[in-house]
């Protein structure tokens, strides 16, 4: 797919826009060769303005037509008119970088948003093979690069294109010998160009890559600052850090020393060229001079917009180039994301929904049972299968328990329930209906209480009541939760409550408190069935209890689906499954299962 086209896809819908900013660009450099155009016949008036007027057919018919009484006043009014021509210019300047900065960055806004929706409905496997400093770079950096470094210079290359083919006519009418030596002598500008433009993409790529390596360090060395603490890596990190972020500055002064290369050799060898043309001409041909200095007028002053529309040109086409990887990469992100089968499951109706889910009545249901049948996963990027014919039956309000080693495909069955993966084969029905006819029904009925809840760096409130606007909590429900989850206590004795901040990941909580928190925000959500990865660190005693006992509260009211790394934690469960190499080994009562003697 060229470039172009590329380009088009990730600017969608605003096409318009830049057919306009061209206009404007091509304005601005006619009012521009205009206003300087009229600067000579100004200087010759006012140096002369009896004889300019007796000479010039133009000046007559002004001083005619407007009856100008005398020079002084043809003078005066002149200078103003190019006073005026300037502040036209100067205005319509003016506007024309508002709009394109209004159009530039309301389209990074655009795809900015484009690109987070995308990968907030990106298949869940698709996250697997990602890193955030990837995302955090696409939306924030690349994206700029996006609008600066292909739109801008894209618009800004076809209104030099057209001046630059303007101005070649107009010299091809005036002296078409001299045009070509003209031409003939840019000749190794285009070679040394040609020859920059492959590196340009190199430089680029590599300066988005040391980009995502910067962030990636600094989230390492910053985000895991208590481990980096204790075990002394702070050089380590540092110097991660440093070794990108010069790289990156080594090829950005690359890039930016490159784009000159073009504009100093297209001013020395046009010079060169006409300086050259009029020297061979006027000394070994003997050409008339007075002839010559005519053309030499139309060439200086054709140049004068030339030469910076030239060099423009280059140096946007020096910016296209090494903006290419950064376009390519948005590119094959929201084609990949937007044409991948599993995102047909996806509903983009769930990004708007999602919000609200939680004020909602729920319209979805669960009456009497979740039938798993023969469900087989292979994760794209593993050699073996890690589930194969897994198949249970939960009936409404029963507690079932998923062991088994590590590596047996627990998180694997949870991730499938969860419809966070999707099964290459076999289905899930609720109340005999498949779950994947309308994926954003079985959402609202599924709650998951990780082993590590991920926590916004916000307050206990919103922690709990997670993706609800401040406005919108409902405070009897959130107190329901609260005091389910065992945080009634808690919560009192911070000074300020629901309104204490948890800090980013919630560093101020114990790790108890953070997973209480968890089952909180599953309960103000008002899931029926609840998916709760017992935490396998060591819990002190006191905490241990309490969550089984907040569990525990939860067994029949509420289907609870509990990876269980604490025989414990399932005694009170109705079925225990034993997952053994992606497979169902065992299952049975707790006294069949754990109790038992094995044979
Ligand atoms: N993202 C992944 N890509 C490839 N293979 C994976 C991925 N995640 C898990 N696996 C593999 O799938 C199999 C099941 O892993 P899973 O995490 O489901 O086991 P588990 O029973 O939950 O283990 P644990 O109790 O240690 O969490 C393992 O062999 C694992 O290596």
């Amino acid at each position: 797919m060229s470039y172009f086209q590329k380009f088009l896809y990730v600017f969608s819908g605003h096409q318009r826009q830049l057919i306009w900013l061209v206009g404007i660009f091509l304005l601005t450099s006619l009012l521009e060769a205009f206003g300087i155009g009229l600067i000579g016949p100004f200087l010759n008036l006012a140096g002369d303005a009896e004889k300019v007027v007796q000479q010039s057919d133009t000046f007559n018919w002004i001083y005619q037509t407007f009856g100008f009484n005398s020079l002084e006043k043809l003078v005066l009014w002149f200078g103003i008119f190019i006073i005026v021509i300037f502040l036209l210019k100067g205005a319509i300047y003016f506007l024309s970088k508002r709009y394109s900065y209004k159009v530039l960055f309301d389209q990074r806004a655009a795809v900015q948003e484009r690109l987070f929706n995308t990968y907030l409905l990106a298949p869940y496997d698709f996250h697997l093979t990602r890193n955030t400093a990837d995302y955090i770079n696409k939306i924030t950096n690349e994206t700029h690069r996006f609008c600066f470094m292909v739109s801008l210079p894209m618009v800004e290359s076809v209104s030099h294109a057209i001046v630059i083919a303007t101005l070649l006519v107009l010299m091809a009418k005036t002296n078409s010998l001299l045009l070509t030596v003209s031409l003939a002598a840019l000749f190794p500008a285009f070679v040394v160009f040609s020859f920059l433009v492959k590196r340009l993409k190199q430089w680029g790529k590599l300066s988005t890559i040391a980009r995502e390596e910067t962030i990636k360090a600094v989230n390492h060395g910053l985000g895991g600052i208590k481990e980096t603490r204790v075990f002394g890596c702070e050089n380590y990190f540092r110097k991660e850090l440093e070794e990108h972020v010069h790289e990156e500055a080594r090829v950005e002064i690359l890039f930016q020393s490159a784009q000159f290369v073009p504009r100093t050799m297209i001013e020395t060898l046009l010079i060169t060229a006409i300086v050259g043309f009029v020297c061979v001409s006027q000394l070994l041909i003997g050409q008339d001079f007075q002839a010559a200095i005519a053309s030499m007028g139309v060439f200086a002053v054709a140049s004068l917009r030339l030469i910076p529309a030239a060099s423009n040109l280059a140096e946007c086409i020096g910016k296209l180039r090494n903006s290419a990887h950064s376009l390519d990469m948005m590119y094959l992100d929201l084609k990949e994301i937007e044409n991948n089968e599993s995102s047909k499951y996806e509903n983009p109706s769930l990004l708007a929904s999602s919000s609200s889910t939680s004020d909602q009545k729920h319209s979805s249901n669960f009456s009497e049972s979740l039938k798993i049948s023969d469900i087989f996963y292979q994760y794209p990027s593993s050699p073996k299968p890690s589930l194969v014919g897994v198949s249970m039956e939960i009936k409404r309000g029963e507690s079932i328990g998923l062991i088994g080693q590590s590596g047996a495909g627990k998180t694997t069955l949870v991730d499938v329930m969860l419809s966070l993966l999707i099964p290459q084969s076999g289905d899930i029905f609720l109340d005999g209906k498949s779950i994947y006819s309308d994926l954003p029904n079985w959402r609202k009925l599924v709650g998951y209480i990780p082993q590590s809840i991920f926590l916004t760096d916000d307050t206990i409130e919103k922690n709990i009541a997670f993706g609800v606007p401040k406005a919108e909590i409902d405070n009897e429900r959130l107190w329901y939760a609260i005091k389910a989850a065992q945080l009634e206590e808690l919560v009192q004795d911070l000074p300020n409550g629901i309104d204490t901040a948890v800090g980013e990941r919630g560093v101020r909580l114990s790790g108890g408190q953070r997973q209480r928190i968890g089952i909180a925000r599953a309960l103000y959500h008002q899931r029926e069935i609840l998916v709760l990865d017992e935490a396998t660190s060591a819990l002190d005693n006191e905490t241990e209890r309490l969550i089984s006992e907040s569990i525990r509260a939860l067994a029949g009211s509420k289907t609870l689906i509990i990876i269980a790394h604490r025989l414990s934690t399932i005694e009170h469960c109705d079925r225990i499954y034993v997952l053994d190499k992606g497979t169902v080994a065992r299952s049975g009562t707790y006294a069949d299962v754990v109790l038992a003697p094995q044979k």
